[in-house]
């Protein structure tokens, strides 16, 4: 393990005080100020349970108060279902499908995997009786599947609702973590927690650590960053701009770690940026476990889940005779008369459960034991599963999308951490204005960055996406211009796909299209969300000039800021085939992915030159560097010029691309 031989010795010098290094934070967001443990225990309580209050509160108020048609854009309901499958699989659970009772495809909502749903007649109100719970485990444009642990017997043959349910686990596991860190930490964390909180300096090997990579493609800053986590003694960040190779640079460091024998607890915030950690490891078959319900996991993981593998082990399989054998005994004792047999009988039960429950025990432990890395959401750390076992150290991925008191419920588990993300993108989302006004929203990766900057950060620079027209303007706008394209990627175009003609669709790799004068305003919807149905029009015109012209409709994403934008797209989809395999989502619900060309939706069009949340500098840096080789902007230059930040971007646009009035695609 790595020596504290040098300590940064600038910061947070004297006991529990930290230094004032506060950097002005995105627009939108406030300035970071360096808080003490103390004061992040005292700021977080109330915050956890105004939040908590949010969730609720949505729910309940679009439950009990809107027309069920608006309370389910809102979110929380889905109506008029219709069971059509009944499947058992995913180790045990019972799969069903539903879909919609009218119309081909689901109305819009906001379900999404993971989701804990309530099952209920569709006739029914927030107070009817629920058939079941279950998770979703999948959802497509027309069907959703959850996975239940107890099909309902019976009504899955009348229309049905889902309501989604408050996750009241999180919140008691984020409060149990305050209390833990309330009490003083004595466990493997003990000295990380003042160096995260500015009251003793952060400290790292003095010689730098060489290493063989996994990975003969790593780039240098890819090397240098892991190199940089290898010999920090407490706490690293490797920040990841957008394609720079982020997770490349988290599996090698995994990999190292594993060959100077750590024990490693992995963790991000979603289940999907796990599973993506489980896929990219599996290949190098090193001994791991994803921890977490089967719903949760992608199928391709699934055999890496903790339930799969204790279902192979030993002690399992023994579980199970004991099981039976105890099948049987409970026959005998239905049969049984006589009160002296009937005794022995329940005392052979009473001791075969208590057998049972230890073997499926000692199978978890024994997994969890064998496994170099354990894999998990945060939230997923504070299982039982995992209550006395302790990393040397826990990587958290997209850590800028983290909570951090989130963060803090694996951090508890480990002696190091490092953590990956981008604080440039988008944070995590808060529902109550008050919880995210007072900072519920920041995460460990900002307050670091503010406190400690490039004394513990690492900063990938090479990026593996974007042609280079693109990457240009965020790289300048947000990252000191210190990114470069891959030369595998400078200077790719649609063109190049196989099947791609070249036409002026496909051409440009940046497209500005101008709605100024076109009579294309904004609108409300009733949930108060902005919509443009003009705008809707181009991008949709837009994607079909692509797909005319070779490009396949899955590698066309249309992105919008706004839900009912979203919801619009999603309706003129429906009115043309070609279209069905264009992806259409929110810019928030986009980060992380990528397409081959993007389309923006600004939507914001009014004589008031309001742009709303879209000056939020991070929305627009995760929107544009979502797109490979060609991205489309739609807006009306008049509204967002007015913005400082925006104008840059059209401006960026207008010179290095084609500039078109919408009126081309009328
Ligand atoms: N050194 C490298 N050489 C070649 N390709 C690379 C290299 N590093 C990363 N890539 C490629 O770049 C792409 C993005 O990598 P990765 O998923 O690790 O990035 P990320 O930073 O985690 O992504 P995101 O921006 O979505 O957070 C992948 O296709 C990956 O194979």
């Amino acid at each position: 393990m790595a020596q504290p031989v040098s300590t940064l010795g600038q910061h947070g010098k004297g006991k529990g005080k930290a230094k004032a290094v506060s950097k002005g934070g995105s627009k939108g967001k406030p300035v970071l100020e360096p808080v003490t443990l103390e004061q992040f225990i005292s700021q977080m309580q109330p915050l956890i349970d105004l939040e908590k209050e949010a969730e609720i509160a949505a729910s309940l108020d679009t439950l009990s108060t809107l027309k069920p048609e608006v309370a389910q854009k809102r979110g929380s309901l889905l109506l008029n279902l219709k069971c059509t499958d009944v499947q058992t699989g995913l180790l045990g659970k019972t799969l069903l499908e539903l879909q919609p009772n009218r119309g081909d495809i689901l109305p819009p909502h906001r379900l999404t995997p993971h989701d804990v749903v309530i099952i209920k007649l569709n006739k029914g109100d927030s107070n009817s009786p629920s058939l079941g719970q279950g998770t979703v485990y999948r959802i497509k444009d027309n069907s959703l599947v959850l996975a239940v642990d107890d099909p309902p017997e019976d009504g899955l043959d009348s229309p049905l609702r889902l309501e989604k349910l408050a996750n009241e686990v999180t919140y008691r596991r984020l409060k149990d973590t305050l209390i833990e860190l309330s009490k003083g930490v004595k466990g493997p964390a003990a000295d990380l927690v003042p160096v995260l909180f500015g009251g003793k300096p952060p400290s790292f090997v003095k010689k730098p650590v060489t290493f063989t990579p996994f990975n003969k493609d790593l780039d240098s800053s890819q090397k240098a960053a892991v190199s940089k986590a290898l010999g920090s003694s407490n706490v690293m960040l490797l920040h990841g701009p957008p394609g720079t190779g982020k997770t490349t640079a988290v599996v090698e460091l995994i990999l190292q770690e594993v060959k100077r024998g750590a024990k490693i607890l992995a963790c991000a915030a979603s289940n999907i940026a796990v599973d993506n950690l489980v896929e990219r490891l599996a290949c190098y078959k090193v001994k791991l476990v994803r921890m977490g319900h089967p719903a949760r996991l992608l199928p391709q993981v699934l055999d890496s889940s903790l339930d799969a593998q204790v279902m192979r082990a030993d002690n399992s399989s023994l579980a199970n005779d004991v099981r039976k054998e105890m099948k049987v005994l409970n026959n005998k004792l239905l049969k049984a008369k006589d009160r002296r047999i009937r005794g022995d009988i329940r005392r052979e039960l009473r001791s075969l459960g208590k057998e049972e429950r230890q073997r499926q025990q000692q199978a978890v432990a024994d997994v969890i034991k064998d496994s170099a890395i354990v894999l998990t959401t945060l939230t997923g750390a504070l299982t039982r599963q995992l209550r006395d076992t302790t990393f040397d150290i826990v990587i958290i991925d997209e850590a800028a999308q983290a909570l951090e008191i989130a963060c803090w419920i694996a951090l508890l588990k480990g002696r190091r951490c490092v953590l990956a993300g981008d604080h440039l993108q988008l944070s995590p989302t808060v529902l109550s204005p008050e919880a995210e006004k007072k900072g519920y929203g920041r995460t460990l990766f900002e307050r670091l960055t503010a406190l400690y900057g490039d004394d513990i950060t690492s900063m990938l620079t090479v990026q593996y996406r974007m042609h280079e027209l693109i990457m240009q303007w965020s790289s300048h706008e947000l990252y000191n211009d210190k990114i470069q394209a891959h030369s595998s990627v400078a200077g790719h175009s649609l063109c190049d796909l196989d099947g791609v003609k070249q036409t002026s669709a496909t051409e440009p790799t940046l497209i500005l299209v101008d709605t100024d004068g076109c009579d294309m305003e904004e609108k409300k919807d009733e949930a108060d969300s902005s919509m443009n149905e003009g705008e809707a029009r181009v991008a949709a015109a837009h994607a079909k000039r692509l797909i005319e012209a070779g490009v396949s409709p899955g590698d066309i994403g249309i992105i919008t800021p706004y839900s009912a934008q979203v919801g619009l797209l999603r309706e003129l989809r429906l009115e043309d085939k070609n279209l069905t395999d264009v992806e259409i989502s929110t810019v928030d619900g986009f980060q992380g992915r990528e397409k081959e060309a993007i389309i923006i939706s600004m939507v914001r069009s009014n004589d008031k030159h309001e742009v709303g949340f879209l000056n939020d500098n991070r929305r627009m840096n995760v929107a544009v560097t979502r797109a490979r080789r060609q991205c489309c902007i739609v807006c009306n230059i008049e509204t967002v010029g007015k913005d400082e930040f925006l104008k840059r971007l059209v401006d960026h646009f207008e010179a290095n691309g084609e500039y078109l009035s919408a009126m081309e695609y009328a």
